[in-house]
């Protein structure tokens, strides 16, 4: 597994500036990380999504994975940029099916992921995107369920990795040599 800050000192100042800290939320003890202002910033997030969509390029994917749901509002955008297709991870009982399901425990909760179990074809090569990186619980999550279809994971990417929470140690073992991408280490 190799890179952390996969963005410019510019970027990666400008992404930091338009992200909120809001203490206690949603339970005590937790520094959420509010994306929304970057969201309504057209300059920063255009610089976010074309960031993303530069990875995707770089690591040759052909598929491009969101998590439900903050992951959608940047893959979606990143993978149209890039050209690529989009398929969404979504939290249990939201896809027609069939699908393969994967729980997991986050920094504040549990929950159940699941993705269409046709949702790849022979010799795709999937990145998988998030907003944030925490405990890791939920990029493991999704990285196994995308195993478990047959296609190959050639990235993790995510705007905001929290280096505290220990995502990137936790995924270690499963990523290899596949790359993890954050475009801001905290
Ligand atoms: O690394 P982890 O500890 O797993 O935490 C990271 C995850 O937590 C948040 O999702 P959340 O489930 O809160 O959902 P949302 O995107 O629907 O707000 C965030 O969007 C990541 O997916
Ligand atoms: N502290 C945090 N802020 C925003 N999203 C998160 N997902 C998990 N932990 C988070």
């Amino acid at each position: 597994m190799t890179s952390t800050e996969a963005a410019s000192s510019e970027l990666r100042d400008l992404l930091l500036s338009r992200i909120r800290d809001v203490a206690d939320y949603p339970q005590p003890g937790v520094m959420f990380k509010d994306i929304t202002p970057l969201l309504a910033d057209p300059v920063a997030f255009n610089a976010l999504v074309d960031a993303l969509a530069g990875l995707c390029t770089r690591h040759a994917a052909t598929k491009i994975v969101g998590l439900e749901a903050r992951g959608f509002i940047l893959a979606a955008p990143a993978a149209a940029r890039a050209r690529l297709g989009f398929v969404p991870v979504r939290k249990a009982g939201k896809l027609p099916g069939p699908t393969l399901a994967q729980g997991y425990a986050l920094e504040y909760g549990t929950a159940e992921i699941e993705v269409h179990a046709d949702a790849f074809g022979p010799g795709d090569r999937v990145i998988v995107i998030d907003d944030v990186l925490a405990t890791g619980g939920t990029a493991e999550a999704a990285l196994d369920l995308v195993g478990r279809t047959g296609a190959s994971v050639v990235g993790v990417a995510v705007l905001l990795e929290l280096e505290a929470l220990g995502g990137r140690e936790r995924l270690a073992p499963v990523l290899k040599d596949v790359p993890l991408d954050a475009l801001v280490v905290v």
